[in-house]
């Protein structure tokens, strides 16, 4: 059967290596001019706006009646509505901080969702070159090369990925810290983070860590590597434990569900503003 949106993904893949080959490698040779939106080190600079107009006008002058939700967008004031219709959710950078400071882990993210359900996503690492890729249904690849989640099912032999965010409140962090101390505590072999949720989640995706957490990160860091988890075999859940509600700016990416449920044990809940909230600030 033709795949309907074959064409769609097709353009993604092109233009999220355009954009990482052409622009973001690039600009990491130069002075980069850094700027902060929700917080001091909540960092945006002209190449995460100039990534997200490049691949939006793309997809526009392909695709005219289709919607938008782009990080750098929302943050300029657009809305945040993942509605049915296709729906373009574009992190220009995932991974800002690093491509500041010359950090090897930053991808350009492109997710794609008709009626609310991601159809494919799209995560190209610039740095490492590699282009992750799922299409609802056909499975998850790295450079054409199908991916697969870790086989563990003992959370005291696994790795576990999580992030510090952008929030630095005293009562946040301290709950940050208590989660962290709780996973390692299991104990697990390891906790990392890559500086970029995407690519934490497309690590599950190629089995080198068992699971991902983590609050505060938006739908756009989301969108596409969910795809790539659940095309690889593994599982999305709540931090509590309920189902993955893909606004709620909460997950837990992992390669079993009893993995995943051991880890919501250990985790400190919050709820942070949602991204569908009516007044959506970052
Ligand atoms: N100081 C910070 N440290 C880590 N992540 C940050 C951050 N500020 C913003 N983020 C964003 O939060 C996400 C989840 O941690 C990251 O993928 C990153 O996406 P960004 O680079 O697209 O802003
Ligand atoms: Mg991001
Ligand atoms: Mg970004």
């Amino acid at each position: 059967m033709a795949d309907l949106w074959q064409d769609a993904m097709d353009h993604a893949v092109t233009a999220a290596r355009g954009a990482g080959r052409q622009v973001v490698r690039e600009a990491l040779r130069e002075d980069r001019k850094v700027m902060t939106k929700s917080s001091s080190v909540d960092l945006v600079t002209q190449t995460d706006q100039k990534v997200e107009q490049l691949i939006i006008q793309s997809v526009k002058e392909k695709y005219p009646t289709h919607r938008f939700i782009g990080e750098e967008s929302v943050a300029a004031g657009e809305p945040c509505v993942l509605s049915d219709e296709p729906t373009w959710i574009i992190d220009p950078i995932d991974g800002t901080t690093n491509f500041v400071h010359g950090f090897p882990f930053v991808a350009v993210s492109v997710g794609f969702s008709v009626n609310r359900q991601i159809e494919f996503g799209v995560v190209y690492s610039c740095l490492e070159d590699k282009m992750f890729t799922a299409r609802r249904g056909r499975g998850s690849f790295c450079n054409g090369q199908p991916l697969q989640v870790s086989a563990q099912t003992d959370v005291g032999q696994s790795v576990i990925a999580t992030e510090f965010g952008s929030n630095r409140d005293p009562e946040v962090v301290d709950g940050i810290f208590s989660s962290l101390r709780n996973v390692l505590a299991i104990p697990v072999h390891g906790v990392r983070s890559a500086g970029t949720a995407a690519i934490n989640m497309c690590l599950v995706a190629s089995g080198c860590v068992e699971a991902y957490y983590e609050m505060g990160m938006h739908v756009w860091d989301l969108a596409a590597a969910s795809l790539l988890v659940t095309e690889a075999g593994g599982v999305l859940m709540d931090v509590e434990g309920g189902p993955f509600d893909l606004m709620s700016r909460r997950v837990i990416a992992a390669n079993n569900r009893s993995i995943g449920q051991r880890i919501a044990r250990e985790i400190r809940a919050y709820a942070p503003v949602r991204d569908d909230a009516p007044a959506h600030t970052q």
